[in-house]
This record gives C-alpha cells, structure tokens and sequence, in this order.
C-alpha cells in the first residue's frame, strides 16, 4: 500500500512514522525547506514517553517524483491547504482517499465559508469524493528538523467519510497504523468527532493565545479554568444546534487535556510567526454558532481579545 504524507511537521511526521514502524505501507512525504532536508539525512526521530525511534521514509519536494498513491494523508496546517492543492493531483488516482488531518472545521464541511476554501480550489482539485476527515488526538512538536517529540503516551489519528461508510480503503489506512503502535479508527460520525476535538481547541486556544504560556501552567488557576469550562458548555450547545451533540464525558476529555505542560499549535504557530488557523478553529465556529443562533458570550470574548493578541483585530 503506498502512502504519502504531505506535509511532514509535528503530527505528519509523527504518523508517517508510525506508517513506517507497521511495515505495511510503502510510506513517503512530500517536504520541503529543513525538514525535508534533515528528512533525507536522517529520516525522522519520534520521541514519546515511552520509547524513541527513526524511520526513514522516501522523501520528496514534486509530487510529480512518487506518482500516484493509494493515499494521501495532508498534515499541513488548515490555511495552507489551497495552496497545496494543485500540488496533490499528481498522486491521485479516481480512488485515492486523500486524509485532511486537520484541527477546526475542514473545507469539505457543508456550508463552510469560503474563507476555508477561497475560490473551491482544493475542492476542484481534489473532489469531494476523495476528501475524507481526519481528527487526530496526538500532542507533538517538531523539536529540531526531523525530530518530532510526542506528549501524549495514547495517541490515534480518527478518519471518518463523509458519508459515514466503512470503506475498506479508510480500514486498510487505520490497520497500517495500528500495526506502528498508534491507534486507527474509522468513525461512522467524522463530524462529531470534528466538534469532539475542536472543543479542546476552543477551549485552550483563544487563552493560551493570551497567556502565551502552555495549558498546564495557563490553567493552574480557578478563575481561568472557569473560564474553560464556560467555553466548553458554550461549545458543546453550538455542536447539539448543528446536529452534533456530544456526551457529557466530554468535559472530563477536555479537562483532562488542560493539564499537559504542551503549548497549543496555534500558539506555537503563533509565536513561530507561522499563519493561524484562526478561521478554521476559532472564527469559523462562531460564524456557524450566530448563523444556528446559538449565544457563545465567554468565546466570542476570548476570541476577540486573542484576535487583538494576534494582530487580527
Ligand atoms: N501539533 C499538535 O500537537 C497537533 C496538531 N493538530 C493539527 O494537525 C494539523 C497539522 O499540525 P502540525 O503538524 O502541528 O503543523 P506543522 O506546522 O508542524 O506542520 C505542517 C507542515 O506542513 C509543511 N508545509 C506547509 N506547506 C507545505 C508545502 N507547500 N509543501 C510541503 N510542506 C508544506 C510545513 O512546512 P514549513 O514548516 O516549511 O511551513 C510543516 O512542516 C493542524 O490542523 C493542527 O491544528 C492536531 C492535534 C495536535
Ligand atoms: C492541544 C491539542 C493537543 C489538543 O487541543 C491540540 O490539538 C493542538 O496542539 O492543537
């Protein structure tokens, strides 16, 4: 089974390396600049609680070198995706599954704006048949080019079409997986767990964007985690107006996931200078919660101060 990851940072290089350690795909990525150079050096370094290790998969910077897939998983961060675009129609064939392991709401989503997809470039070229999502519970940092530190000791990456079926293409994916010790689930609800994950996110991101410190020490505080916990009550009443309503075993989820000494992506991206996935995780949600006329008053405040931390506003 060949694969490629497009996009090899912190969770594309983490899953490409677990793709690597099963040995049941012929796994490759397509990089660029020093992780593609650090890549084809020395291949990539996962370091987890428990163990480290190295794989070296192919690595490439024109998809145009690996020809076509029997998937693609795309790991860049959500703004960057129309711009890649073009560049995955070279590893596809009429069946190729392409993963979009994203945080926050995908492009695919109905009735997503278009600031997710401006102009329908990446659903011209990839086809809202191929799209499939993927929601990964993983906390990772590229720590020096090629090498990928893990936080959490369980990880899993959720892939789900969009229709809900079993595929076996989506099984196949999850089982190469498993067989390199991360978990791989194929959900019939890929947009409850969207919500499921992006509560996390609504909840870390916007103060820990203003705090610029990492979740353990940002929410090692009551009134901030009260803070939290209105958000999530915020987040899980727009999920339920939009027909995704999630367990109450959700809050322990989430509440759990606050006391990891990790800085968020979007912070890291953040103070990386990198672009945000501020629509994907943060403005988009609120646009669907006004349009479902849900009132979210803690989010739509952390958001506007974060948006004014950010530059944005
Ligand atoms: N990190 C984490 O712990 C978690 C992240 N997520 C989500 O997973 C997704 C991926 O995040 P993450 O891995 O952190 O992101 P990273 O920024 O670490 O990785 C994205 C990678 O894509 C590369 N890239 C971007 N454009 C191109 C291009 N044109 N060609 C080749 N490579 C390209 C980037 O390269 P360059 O550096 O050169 O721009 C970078 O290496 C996001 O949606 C994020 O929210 C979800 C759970 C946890
Ligand atoms: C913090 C975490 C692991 C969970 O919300 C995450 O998704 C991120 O870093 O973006």
């Amino acid at each position: 089974m060949k694969i490629c990851v497009f996009g090899p940072g912190a969770i594309g290089s983490h899953i490409t390396a677990r793709f690597a350690k099963g040995g049941q795909a012929e796994v490759s990525v397509l990089a660029r600049g020093a992780q593609l150079e650090a890549i084809r050096a020395r291949g990539i370094t996962v370091r987890t609680p428990e163990e480290e290790f190295t794989a070296r998969p192919r690595a490439e910077a024109d998809a145009a070198a690996l020809g076509p897939q029997d998937a693609v998983v795309v790991t860049v961060k959500a703004p960057a995706v129309p711009g890649i675009a073009a560049a995955i129609s070279p590893l596809l064939r009429p069946d190729t599954p392409v993963v979009f392991v994203l945080n926050g709401i995908p492009w695919w989503w109905e009735d997503a704006p278009d600031v997710l997809d401006p102009d329908g470039v990446t659903r011209a070229a990839v086809g809202l048949d191929r799209a499939v999502g993927g929601v990964v519970w993983s906390a990772c940092t590229v720590t020096e080019p090629g090498v990928v530190q893990v936080q959490t000791a369980a990880n899993r990456l959720i892939m789900g079409e969009r229709s809900g079926e079993a595929t076996p293409r989506l099984k196949a994916l999850a089982a190469a997986l498993e067989a390199g010790g991360m978990g791989g689930v194929v959900s019939p609800a890929i947009r409850t767990e969207i919500w499921t994950k992006l509560l996390n996110n609504l909840t870390n991101g916007p103060i820990t964007l203003i705090t610029r410190q990492d979740m353990r020490t940002t929410f090692n505080d009551p009134v901030v985690m009260a803070a939290a916990r209105a958000v999530m009550q915020e987040g899980m009443a727009i999920a339920a107006a939009l027909g995704h309503p999630l367990g109450p075993e959700i809050e322990k989820n989430v509440l759990r996931s606050v006391t990891l000494a990790h800085r968020p992506s979007i912070l890291q991206d953040f103070e990386a200078g990198r672009a945000l996935e501020f629509d994907a995780l943060l403005e988009v949600p609120l646009q669907l919660a006004r349009a479902a006329g849900v009132s979210a008053p803690t989010l739509e405040l952390l958001v506007a101060l974060a948006r004014k931390t950010v530059g944005r506003g």
